[in-house]
């Protein structure tokens, strides 16, 4: 299979370019437009067709809705076979006899009354022939969609899913409709008529079937790449029988919680979705803001779809795709129990715009997630329970949410002297979007790929374009303490101190500090604290931050895990305190640069000694031994400072011991020697429960 690394990073227009450079997926992507053009304008025009067929105004509705609602029965029939197909054969053949297949059928139904056909006969097989066609394309549909990530890197996914989900829900309906519209008026207009074989629907109906032909010419010759099978396919396909592949399927389905999670929230969010457009009619009306009001509230849930789509990416950046499907779907399914308050129709008009872009976001997210995530051998079973169980819920829930919202109708609720209106679409759609809000939390809980770390500052991280980092993962069996103060708090002496301590009760203690713990920190250390030469205030957070790396990845982290006692004068509160405060550097910057370069690791306690600078510097000065770089800065620098480390000790009290540095040096040892023997107390019990 043809898989090169690519461009990683690209976003937007250039990216869009890249993808649209490889040759397999260019021509792919034109397959799916001429398919996705050819399924608008077959499902148009097949309907139209069937209507024509009749005077009468019940015999037309009937025709013309049994046409688009056989399109969902085959799912059931032949949906679970579809993806062992999809897995077992060769993907390019698989899609190329589809479409000959669909050619013949789809241009066989226009044929029937010119043959001389009775219009029961031509709606009976326009019928048939559309189950048939659409129980065909459910073999083609996850074929073609297992074939994708073989033509592109996994980095591109996520646009080559934008380019095909506007080509097939935004641009192919419009330009369906247009060419069907255009079609029916131009012949109107020029008055002209056109023989029984030639009228608009009927050239509509050719239209569906050459686009078949064309993309299985297109597919047979244009993109033999995706042709063939990979190893995995082959040892499959010799050594399970068909039956076997499809239960295997499922087993795989149930017991990955990524793809259980996924699966889960998208029958979810499209469960929302059919309760919304089951509800709709009554709802619009609920509203009082007269017939347009239903079509202008689907019009904003496409745009809502469509700005999800293509914006979602470049809002979210860097945000886990995991954790963005998740939050996708919290956020279509708040946004459909706020249409459930909305008592006006501007309000319900922006819950309708979130429903859409919260829908849009997931099914990008998902989709994007389906492709890079599942090997190859299993792809097309899991696009086919997707595609299967999507068209099921959703049929479901439209029908179902009909039928609630007819049994219902407003009723007048009196409280003793207060009283209000209660209708059932409302109730409807409150109830959706709470189960959609859990359902998208279930999710969220079954795929997070960065457990631990806290959801909202990751989002707002992510927004800006910082996503926060796992914590890096290994057993951790020490305790972490850390000392920060500002200069000439007495550190030293305290570390000293309760080094000494923990020695006489037998501890393994590791004392260390930050920066020049190492051979590579100390020559950082010598570089930042030199006063011949400043670094810039960026390279001078870079500068701490490396030592840090090192420290962490060298010293504290293999110490740690034997379970010592690691003791640092300095850690990552100083960097936050000197670059963040003092420098004036943005706080969040700095706090995103550490946590990456220490892995998310953090201390256990950290001992804040508060001391005032003037206090501190002075007895920096007493020691005699002159002063550096950053004891040298001005006093203001040194108050800001200080205020930040009390500032970070406020938010996060359980963590830490702030200590006025004024006190005697043997009081302040004793009160950090008690703080930390329950710390050690409770570590020693986990160890013995462990
Ligand atoms: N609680 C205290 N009261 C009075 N003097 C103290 C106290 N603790 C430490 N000192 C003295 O203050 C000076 C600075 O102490 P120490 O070196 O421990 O501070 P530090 O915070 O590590 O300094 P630096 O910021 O330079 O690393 C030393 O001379 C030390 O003896
Ligand atoms: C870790 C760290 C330190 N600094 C500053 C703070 C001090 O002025 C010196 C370190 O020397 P000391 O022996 O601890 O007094 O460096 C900093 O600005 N940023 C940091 O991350």
């Amino acid at each position: 299979m043809h898989q090169d690394p690519g461009p990683v990073d690209l976003s937007g227009i250039a990216a869009l370019r890249s993808v649209l450079r490889r040759r397999g997926f260019r021509r792919l992507w034109l397959v799916l437009a001429g398919a996705s053009f050819g399924d608008w304008i077959g499902l148009l025009a097949t309907a139209l067709f069937a209507q024509a067929q009749f005077e009468n105004t019940a015999a037309k509705g009937a025709a013309f809705g049994s046409t688009i609602a056989v399109r969902l029965l085959p799912a059931l029939i032949l949906g679970p076979i579809a993806g062992v197909v999809a897995d077992r054969f060769d993907r390019r053949y698989t899609m190329v006899i589809v479409d000959l297949l669909r050619f013949v059928i789809y241009g066989s139904i226009p044929l029937v009354p010119l043959l001389g056909g009775s219009p029961t006969l031509t709606v009976t097989w326009a019928l048939v022939a559309t189950v048939i066609g659409e129980s065909i394309t459910l073999i083609w549909i996850p074929a073609k969609e297992a074939a994708v990530p073989n033509l592109i890197p996994k980095s591109q996914i996520e646009v080559s899913n934008q380019l095909t989900l506007v080509t097939t829900y935004g641009i192919t309906p419009i330009l369906a409709a247009l060419m069907l519209a255009a079609l029916t008026a131009g012949l109107e207009q020029s008055g002209a008529s056109l023989p029984a074989w030639a009228q608009p629907v009927q050239i509509a109906l050719y239209i569906n079937a050459l686009s078949r032909l064309a993309t299985a010419i297109v597919v047979f010759f244009g993109i033999r790449e995706i042709g063939g099978k990979s190893e995995e396919r082959k040892k499959v396909a010799a050594e399970q029988s068909m039956g076997r592949q499809f239960l295997d399927g499922w087993k795989f389905i149930g017991q990955t919680p990524m793809v259980r999670g996924l699966v889960l929230g998208i029958f979810g969010a499209f469960a929302a979705g059919g309760v919304v457009i089951g509800a709709a009619p009554t709802y619009a009306k609920s509203l009082g803001a007269g017939e347009a009001a239903f079509s202008l509230l689907f019009g904003v849930i496409f745009m809502g779809l469509a700005l999800g789509i293509g914006l979602g990416p470049m809002i979210v950046k860097d945000l886990s795709r995991r954790r963005w499907f998740g939050m996708s779907i919290v956020l279509a399914s708040g946004a459909v129990m706020f249409l459930g308050l909305a008592f006006h129709l501007s309000i319900a008009l922006v819950g309708a715009l979130l429903v859409g872009a919260g829908a849009g976001m997931a099914f990008l997210a998902g989709t994007t997630l389906l492709y890079g995530e599942i090997e190859d051998a299993l792809r097309g079973r899991v696009f086919a329970v997707v595609q299967i169980g999507v068209r099921t819920v959703l049929l479901l829930a439209i029908a179902g949410a009909g039928i609630l919202v007819g049994l219902g109708s407003s009723r007048r609720v009196e409280f003793g002297p207060v009283g209000f209106d209660v209708s059932s679409t409302r109730i409807l759609l409150l109830v959706a979007g709470a189960i959609g809000i859990w359902v998208g939390i279930g999710s969220f809980r079954q795929m997070d790929d960065k457990p631990g770390v806290p959801v909202l500052p990751d989002l707002i991280g992510s927004l800006r374009g910082r996503p926060l980092s796992p914590p890096e993962s290994f057993t951790r069996s020490g305790v972490f303490v850390v000392f920060e103060g500002g200069e000439g708090a007495g550190k030293s002496t305290q570390v000293t101190r309760l080094a000494d301590t923990l020695k006489t009760e037998g501890r393994d203690v590791v004392v260390t500090r930050e920066p020049g713990a190492t051979d590579i920190g100390a020559r950082i250390r010598a570089l930042v604290l030199d006063k011949t030469e400043a670094p810039s205030a960026r390279a001078e957070a870079l500068l701490y931050a490396a030592d840090r790396a090192h420290h962490v990845a060298t010293v504290v982290r293999p110490a740690l895990s034997r379970g010592a006692v690691v003791i640092s004068d300095r850690y990552v509160d100083s960097s936050l305190a000197y670059q963040g405060a003092g420098r004036t550097l943005p706080v969040q910057e700095i706090s995103w640069l550490s946590a990456w370069a220490t892995g998310g690791l953090k201390p256990d306690l950290v001992v804040l000694l508060d001391v005032d600078p003037g206090v501190g510097l002075t007895r920096v000065d007493d020691r005699g031994e002159g002063t550096d770089r950053l004891e040298s800065e001005s006093r203001a620098f040194h108050e800001r400072v200080r205020y930040a480390f009390l500032d970070l000790a406020a938010s996060d009290p359980k963590r830490y011991l702030v200590l006025d540095a004024a006190r005697p040096v043997d009081e302040i040892a004793e009160a950090v020697t008690a703080r930390l023997a329950g710390l050690l107390t409770a570590d020693a019990k986990a160890s013995e429960t462990a």
